[in-house]
C-alpha cells in the first residue's frame, strides 16, 4: 500500500515553551505529522521547501532505504539541497516494524523544529512479542531560543562561540521556560506561561491498563533521561528491535534512539504522577522537562502532590552503561553477527582544531562534505568531486594518551571515505578520548545511515585489540542504528555492508556533525539504479539536471 504525503516546510512563530520564537515547520506544525504506516508499505513524501532563503533536505532516520539510496535525505551526501520554492519527493519502502524518526539533514535545521515520528506497524496477522491495551508517542528534543543560523555563525568564527545548554527540554514539543528567569525583562508577547502552545503534555491512562509507550529523542545536544513518578519502565524495543524485556526505573535516551516500552498504571490511582525527562552526560543547565501521567478519571488540570522526579545525577555514567549492556536481542529474533569481521576501523574520537577552527575529527580527520553529492559523484564518476585520498583505518594508538588533550591540537578537514567491499563485514571502534578542555570528555550518540549494526561491546579507557575483541557479545547482540559512545570508552559495532549506496555515519549530536564529526561509507555504488534527476543540480551534477 501507499502513503502519500504533501508537506510544506516553512518558519512560523511558535511558543512551544511558552517562549516565542521562529520555528520550522511542516504543515504547521513542529513536531510535524507523525507517519503512521504497516510494514511493507511505500511512503511517498512531496516536500515543498517554502523558506524564504535557506535550502532544506529530510532524512527517514532508521528505514534503510534498500533499493533507493537518493531517498535517504542527506544533504551532500545523497542529494543536492531542495532549494527555497522547490518540491522534492522522497520514495521508499518501511521494510521493518518500529519505532523510527525523520528529520531535516541540512545544516542545523533539525535544531529549528524540523522532525517527527515514523511508526511502522507489523504486518496484518503477525503480532509482536508483548502485549498492551494502548499505545503513546512520546519525542522529546530540547529547544533553543537562539536562532539556529546565529548558532551556526558562532560555530563556524575565530574565535568559536558554542551553543552552550539548550534553554528547554520539550516533551511532544511542549516545555515551560521560566519568563521571569531571564536576565533581560521579557514582556508578555515574546514569553507567556499561560499561552496553550506550552500547556503540557497530558498522558491520560485508565487504572490497571498496560500502555506501550513510543520514547524516542532528536535532542540536537542533551543526553537524557526519561522516568514516569513511582512507574517502572519494561524495554521491549531499541531502534526497531525486539529486546529482552527488563526493567528501568529511569529509560536513558541518546539523540536519535528510539525506544518502546511497557507502563502498567499499577499505582494509587486517586492522583496525577510526573512525567520528566533530565538532562545527562554534560553538567546541566537546563531545567526538567515535564508532563503529566494523568490517570481517569482525575481532571488532567490536577496537579501531581509531590515534587517532580529529578532523574539520575548527570555524570552516572556507570548506570547509563549498564542500560547499554542490559540491552539484549530478544529470545526468538536473534539474527546472529557474522562470527569475524573482514575489515576494523578504528575511529578515534577528539576534538581539534582545523586552520583556527574548532572541529571534530575522527583519527585526525574532519569531514567536510562536498558540494557534489557522493552518491552521484560516484555512479557518475566524478573523481574531481571529493578528495580521492583514503581515509585513516586506525591512529597511533602506542603514542596517543587518551587522557589528556591532544599534544597535537591540529586536524585536517577532508571530504574523502571509505569504500567497502559490498557484502563484507565490517567492524567500526568508536574510540574516545579527551576534548580540548583538560579533564574532560564527551558523550557522542553515533547514528549509521542505511544499515542496523550489532553492538558487539562498550569498554572503558583505551580499546585493546588483543583482548577486547574476545568479550564480544556474538551470541544475543542487539541491532541498532544510533548507539551511545561514552566518556573515554569505546563502543564496537559490526554491520554487512549490504545496501549498495554511500551512508553517512556520524555524531547524532547537531553541532557535533556541524563541525565535522562523521565518516562515509560506500558500498556497491554500481549497483545502484539510475538516479533521479531530482537528486542533482548541484556542484559538478549542473549539467545533469534534467527537466
Ligand atoms: O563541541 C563542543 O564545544 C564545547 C566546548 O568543548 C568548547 O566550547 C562543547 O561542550 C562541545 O560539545
Amino acid at each position: 500500500r501507499v502513503r502519500h504525503y504533501r508537506w510544506e516546510v516553512n518558519y512560523e512563530y511558535k511558543s512551544p515553551d511558552c517562549f516565542k520564537k521562529l520555528t520550522m515547520t511542516i504543515n504547521g506544525k513542529s513536531p510535524g505529522p507523525t507517519i503512521l504506516a504497516q510494514q511493507g508499505d511505500t511512503i511517498v513524501v512531496e516536500v515543498k521547501n517554502s523558506l524564504p532563503t535557506e535550502n532544506t533536505a529530510i532524512h527517514w532516520h532508521g528505514i534503510r532505504q534498500i533499493g533507493t539510496p537518493w531517498s535517504d535525505g542527506a544533504e551532500g551526501v545523497s542529494q543536492c539541497p531542495i532549494l527555497p520554492g522547490d518540491t522534492f519527493i522522497y520514495k521508499f519502502v518501511v521494510d521493518k516494524a518500529g519505532t523510527f524518526l525523520y528529520h531535516a539533514h541540512y545544516g542545523m535545521q533539525r535544531e529549528a523544529g524540523l522532525f517527527g515520528s515514523i511508526l511502522v506497524a507489523v504486518p496484518d496477522g503477525e503480532s509482536e512479542p508483548f502485549i498492551y491495551d494502548h499505545e503513546h508517542n512520546i519525542l522529546l528534543n530540547d529547544w533553543y531560543h537562539k536562532s539556529t543560523l546565529d548558532q551556526a555563525e558562532g560555530l563556524s568564527s575565530i574565535p568559536f562561540v558554542f551553543v552552550g545548554e539548550p534553554q528547554s527540554l520539550l516533551i511532544n514539543g511542549r516545555g515551560k521556560f521560566n519568563c521571569s528567569s531571564s536576565s533581560i525583562s521579557i514582556t508578555e508577547e515574546v514569553c507567556n506561561t499561560s499561552n496553550p502552545q506550552c500547556s503540557p503534555y497530558i498522558l491520560s491512562v485508565t487504572p490497571r491498563k498496560t500502555y506501550r509507550l513510543r520514547i524516542s529523542s532528536l535532542t540536537s545536544l542533551s543526553a537524557l533521561s526519561f522516568q514516569i513518578e513511582g512507574h517502572n519502565l519494561t524495554v521491549v524495543e531499541a531502534d526497531g528491535h525486539y529486546v529482552e524485556p527488563f526493567v528501568v526505573e529511569n529509560l536513558y535516551v541518546y539523540s536519535g534512539e528510539t525506544y518502546s516500552v511497557l507502563l502498567t498504571a499499577s499505582q494509587d490511582p486517586s492522583r496525577n504522577y510526573w512525567i520528566s525527562t533530565n538532562v545527562v552526560a554534560r553538567k546541566p543547565s537546563t531545567p526538567l522537562g515535564l508532563a503529566i501521567l494523568n490517570y481517569s478519571p482525575n481532571s488532567p488540570k490536577k496537579m501531581p502532590p509531590t515534587i517532580p522526579p529529578p532523574g539520575p545525577v548527570w555524570n552516572d555514567t556507570a548506570s547509563a552503561l549498564a542500560q547499554s549492556l542490559a540491552i539484549k536481542a530478544r529470545h526468538g529474533f536473534i539474527r546472529t553477527p557474522p562470527p569475524k569481521a573482514d575489515r576494523v576501523i578504528v575511529l578515534l574520537n577528539t576534538q581539534n582544531k582545523v586552520d583556527g577552527y574548532t572541529r571534530w575529527s575522527l583519527n585526525n580527520v574532519s569531514l567536510a562534505l562536498p558540494l557534489t553529492p557522493y552518491l552521484v559523484a560516484l555512479k557518475y564518476k566524478l573523481p574531481h568531486a571529493f578528495d580521492q585520498t583514503p581515509t585513516p583505518e586506525n591512529y597511533d594508538s602506542a603514542d596517543y594518551d587518551i587522557y589528556s588533550v591532544p599534544k597535537n591540537v591540529n586536524a585536517t578537514s577532508s571530504s574523502g571515505i571509505y569504500r567497502l567491499d559490498f557484502n563484507s563485514t565490517v567492524d567500526v571502534i568508536l574510540q574516545n578520548a579527551n576534548t580540548l578542555t583538560p579533564n574532560n570528555s564527551e558523550s557522542h550518540p553515533w547514528h549509521l545511515h542505511g544499515h542496523n549494526f550489532w553492538v558487539i561491546g562498550f569498554g572503558d579507557g583505551k580499546f585493546d585489540i588483543e583482548n577486547d575483541p574476545k568479550k564480544y557479545n556474538l551470541v544475543n547482540p542487539i541491532m541498532k542504528n544510533t548507539v551511545p559512545l561514552y566518556p573515554y570508552g569505546w563502543t564496537a559495532i559490526r554491520f554487512q555492508a549490504d545496501n549498495p549506496g554511500v551512508w553517512i555515519f556520524h555524531c547524532h549530536i547537531e553541532t557535533h556533525f556541524y563541525m565535522g564529526m562523521a565518516v562515509v561509507f560506500e558500498e556497491g555504488v554500481d549497483m545502484v539504479g539510475d538516479l533521479p534527476s531530482s537528486v542533482m543540480g548541484c556542484g559538478q551534477t549542473k549539467a545533469f539536471h534534467g527537466p
